[in-house]
């Protein structure tokens, strides 16, 4: 901004506040500096009234350019009146920017600056020309799907809605609307979305919770990831015969790939009481033909796939939770989260890739249903407060706390086997408690994310294509097994902030550095396991530093339970599965948003 040969555009303005400016555009931003200096500062009856410094706005901070009508623009360096200041009538435009608070975690807020001039074409001139300059600068979005779920939180999801939307509007973002009508509606639109219609979008932004986003994210990447997917847990072959028999059905059997859902129309023990369960992704959706919640189930090649650069999600936050939200900006503010969609902020978010192979251990084989997720994978307790809550839905958001109680009463212990991926190199966590370990936040432009992982600096420097499966035969990598009776096996992807645990299940979990927190509770006498959950609720606290947890970083595990009813927990939505396996799929989607600022 110092320097004049950058200057695009510099005149005399008058700024509502401040009086007549000398404005001054370049490719970062705007200045301007009272014309007379003298009139920095002025007294109304003795008492200091204003200070009008040099004014600077970054073109980062500015999502909106408006022209106004003629109009009244208060100058306070007027003099003539008793009281200095008065309105000057001009032609006018508004530069809307963003104050970002210095002390962080807090809402952004909105801010306006009027500006005024006798000459419409100098307005317009101006108007014409920062338009130019935050349009062609920074990767904003033009086009954006928006899935709004009316019942969401409090029922708030369209309140939320009418709040932002003049903000995507002055912005001139193009939002086509959804409101979601039934549980699966995001699901079926998004999965059901021609590549046409998805390459014209710049991302698709839900308003609601975090089950909505779930939907969207399982929408999306149902068809359009192809990965090889995580072994399967053994027993079902994981280097042998099985596994590749499996591998070849699921991306070789056209026949499942009809309009009806793979465990739907057949007599298996599972698919007889399917329709009790809540899982609106998979046959109680009403656009069958889009179900590919099967691997691979079709053999065209989509042309938007994942992970995509330039294809981002958002989240406005309205849900009784907003765990992702919480992790990704810090704040639960709809305010903030659309500013960091409309000033196109980005960054990358690991997904949890989960293969339920098995519904129940009677099953013969099932075939293999993929599901995605983007905060946590719970089985257990957390499995069984989801299942609680659904039937108490008339509650609102109240349920969990009941429902949690509840299944916390119940006391519930599940016998599993649970195999997970252990980095050697990594300070890998042992079964005793340890020393309050040193931890390192995730934050915006955070290092521990930006870090690439071994394979891909291999693949930097040597041009060797590293394929996703060889995570499995890395050397420094080793799988280990833990067997016993648990209470809750979680993995979590991020940190899980939310209000009641307002460090997260994990604090120092990463939004993008391919590990999954893995955290196994094994039985316990019931007052140790509520002396768990407390800590989760306090700040500062270490929840996971107890002998019966385990805590491992991991980028896969596996998962087998005999127990007939094996309920997890996606990201608040149900799936039944007792043999399963969760790879952490790094960087998979791109976020509106920038780390939270904590
Ligand atoms: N119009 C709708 N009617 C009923 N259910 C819906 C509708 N739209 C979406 N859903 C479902 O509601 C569930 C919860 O949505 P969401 O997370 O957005 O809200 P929430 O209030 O935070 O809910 P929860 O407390 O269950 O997390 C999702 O599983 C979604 O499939």
């Amino acid at each position: 901004m110092e320097n004049d040969d950058e200057v695009v555009l510099n005149s005399t303005l008058f700024l509502d506040g401040v009086g007549e400016v000398v404005a001054k555009l370049n490719t970062d931003g705007l200045s301007c500096s009272p014309v007379d200096s003298n009139d920095v500062t002025t007294y109304c009856l003795g008492l200091r009234s204003y200070t009008a410094k040099e004014t600077k706005i970054s073109l980062s901070d500015v999502y909106a350019i408006e022209q106004q009508e003629w109009g009244s623009v208060y100058d306070p360096s007027v003099t003539g009146t008793f009281l200095h200041g008065d309105y000057v009538e001009m032609h006018r435009f508004v530069v809307h920017g963003v104050v970002r608070p210095k002390k962080q975690p807090a809402p952004w807020i909105l801010s306006e600056y009027i500006f005024g001039h006798k000459d419409l074409n100098t307005c317009e001139a101006w108007v014409k020309q920062l338009n130019s300059c935050i349009s062609n600068q920074y990767k904003r979005p033009k086009k954006l799907l928006v899935l709004v779920h009316p019942l969401c939180g409090k029922r708030k999801g369209v309140k939320t809605w009418e709040t932002v939307a003049p903000i995507f509007c002055r912005a001139k973002v193009e939002t086509k609307v959804i409101m979601t009508e039934r549980a699966g509606h995001a699901y079926d639109v998004v999965s059901t979305l021609p590549d046409k219609e998805l390459r014209s979008l710049d991302g698709i932004v839900t308003v609601g919770g975090d089950g909505l986003f779930n939907e969207v994210l399982n929408g999306l990447l149902s068809s359009r990831h192809k990965a090889s997917f995580p072994p399967p847990p053994t027993g079902l072959g994981q280097n042998g015969e099985n596994y590749q028999n499996q591998q070849m059905n699921i991306t070789m059997n056209a026949d499942d790939m009809g309009d009806t859902p793979a465990d739907e129309g057949n007599s298996s023990p599972e698919t007889s009481s399917r329709n009790d369960d809540h899982e609106p992704l998979l046959p109680t959706s009403q656009t069958a033909g889009s179900l590919v919640s099967k691997l691979g189930m079709t053999d065209e090649i989509p042309s938007v796939s994942f992970p995509n650069d330039r294809f981002r999600l958002g989240l406005i936050p309205a849900g009784s939770t907003d765990a992702i939200v919480l992790s990704a900006t810090g704040v639960r503010d709809p305010v903030t989260s659309t500013l960091h969609i409309i000033l196109g902020s980005k960054m990358s978010l690991d997904i949890a890739q989960v293969v339920r192979w098995k519904t129940r251990p009677s099953s013969v084989m099932d075939s293999p249903t993929l599901r995605y997720a983007a905060s946590f994978a719970g089985y257990g307790f957390y499995g069984d407060v989801i299942k609680e809550s659904e039937k108490l839905r008339w509650m609102g958001p109240m349920r969990y706390d009941y429902a949690g109680t509840m299944v916390f009463l119940k006391h519930k212990t599940y016998e599993a086997e649970v195999t997970y991926l252990e980095p050697q190199i990594m300070e890998s966590s042992s079964h005793e408690p340890k020393k309050k370990r040193q931890k390192q936040i995730c934050r915006t432009n955070c290092m521990v994310c930006n870090e690439p992982t071994l394979s891909e600096s291999d693949r930097d420097s040597s041009n060797v294509t590293v394929s996703k499966s060889d995570i499995y035969t890395d050397k420094d990598l080793k799988w280990s097994t833990v067997k016993g009776r648990f209470l809750s096996v979680g993995a979590a992807v991020i940190s899980c902030r939310n209000e009641r645990a307002p460090d997260g299940l994990v604090a120092d979990a990463h939004l993008s550095d391919g590990f999954l927190h893995l955290i196994l509770v094994k039985d316990c006498p019931h007052p140790y396991y509520l002396w768990h959950l407390t800590q989760l609720t306090k700040r500062d606290s270490d929840p996971l530093n107890y002998s019966f947890i385990e805590h491992h970083k991991t980028p896969a595990f596996t998962f087998v339970s005999q127990h007939d009813r094996s309920l997890w927990n996606l990201d608040g939505e149900i799936l039944q599965a007792c043999h399963v396996s969760v790879q952490a799929c790094r960087g998979l989607i791109n976020l509106f948003a920038s780390g939270p600022e904590v």
